[in-house]
């Protein structure tokens, strides 16, 4: 018996027209663990949640949640699940506790209405009719939604989506709490920010495929980090010290604009500084940017658009690397 909760190996999805819109990616979500799926636009996130959720078959590859099949078995996953979609489309003519009563209603095992109403923090708002909430309180109703039957794993596909800072922060805190108390979740978002606060380990998705992967700070770490600056007129690139000396992986300049990539930030940073006092460089505009989760997505995204100028691009191993490209050796 084993931990792992959803379990996918190399899964496909191939719409009617022919177009694959997942190409064979892999993860593991251990019991009460919190796993984010990020991607750029049509990526393939919904497309694989679907089928985890159970709502399509796979073309090719597995999926295990809970141990079973989603499709093929879902009267053992569906009770067992909580599902939070980006439009819960309920009647708006009927109350807030209405609305999760008739849920309550076709939900075996279901928390009491009450009580699934004061997890959101819609305990007040009990007997508003749905038409008449915030787009905030609207996705907290959904929520409540997922969680009405107590599920073991829970999806979340946008689940801040629309709402301001402050319902952003409160629903990061439920969802804290839900994992804490052993829900595993499995969260889809564009927000880089809530992943990097809420998920024990994530996937950047990228046109079906999994692009990076691992704890957030190894996907972070990753990610070289950048020093850039402008030199005065009259100074070139070539006047710098041989960049390979600073520890710079790569660069890029345009005009007298300079940017330095780097794994050795601190090493980067003093042989520039000390090269710029010895020669008497004024550098304009200096900006030491230590790497970030934003920075790998960018990346990612950039790259796959035609590759950075001065790099590679080359693809990092799938599922299960955090590395997700390789950068081009500098020549010194
Ligand atoms: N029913 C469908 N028929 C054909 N292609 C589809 C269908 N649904 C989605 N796609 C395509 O599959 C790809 C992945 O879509 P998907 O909705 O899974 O991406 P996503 O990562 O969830 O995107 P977003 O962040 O924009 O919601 C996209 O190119 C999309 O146009």
């Amino acid at each position: 018996m084993t931990d792992q909760v959803i379990d996918v190996t190399d899964l496909r999805r191939v719409y009617g027209g022919g177009f694959e819109a997942v190409r064979g990616i892999s993860f593991g979500v251990g019991r009460g663990e919190l796993f984010a799926l990020l991607g750029t636009n049509g990526a393939g996130k919904t497309s694989t949640v679907e089928l985890l959720e159970g709502l399509a078959a796979p073309v090719g590859g597995r999926v295990r949640v809970l141990g079973h099949d989603p499709y093929t078995e879902r009267s053992a996953v569906r009770p067992r699940i909580g599902v939070m979609l980006q439009e819960g489309g309920f009647p708006t003519e009927l109350t807030v506790a209405e609305t999760v009563r008739m849920w309550a209603g076709c939900t075996s095992g279901a928390r009491p209405v009450a009580e699934a109403l004061e997890i959101v923090g819609l305990a007040k708002r009990s007997g508003v009719r749905v038409k008449q909430l915030s787009g905030g309180e609207k996705r907290r109703l959904d929520l409540a939604m997922a969680l009405i039957g107590r599920p073991e794993v829970l999806f979340l596909d946008e689940p801040t989506t629309g709402l301001d800072a402050e319902g952003r922060r409160e629903t990061w805190e439920l969802v804290r709490e839900l994992r804490d108390n052993g829900t595993t979740v499995l969260l889809t978002t564009h927000y880089l920010e809530e992943a990097e606060v809420l998920a024990d380990r994530l996937a950047i998705l990228h046109e079906g495929r999994i692009a990076a992967e691992g704890r957030v700070a190894d996907v972070v770490a990753a990610q070289p980090s950048h020093v850039s600056f402008e030199l005065p007129e009259g100074y070139f690139v070539g006047d710098l010290p041989p960049l390979a000396e600073l520890g710079v992986s790569g660069h890029e300049s345009e005009g007298r604009r300079v940017t330095l990539r780097t794994n050795e930030l601190q090493r980067t940073a003093t042989g520039l500084l000390l090269w710029a006092r010895d020669a008497r460089v004024e550098l304009g505009s200096l900006d030491v940017r230590a790497a970030s989760l934003e920075e790998a997505f960018l990346r990612i995204a950039r790259t796959a658009e035609g590759g950075e100028r001065g790099e590679t691009g080359e693809r990092g191993e799938r599922g299960g690397s955090a590395v997700p490209f390789a950068e081009k050796e500098m020549a010194a």
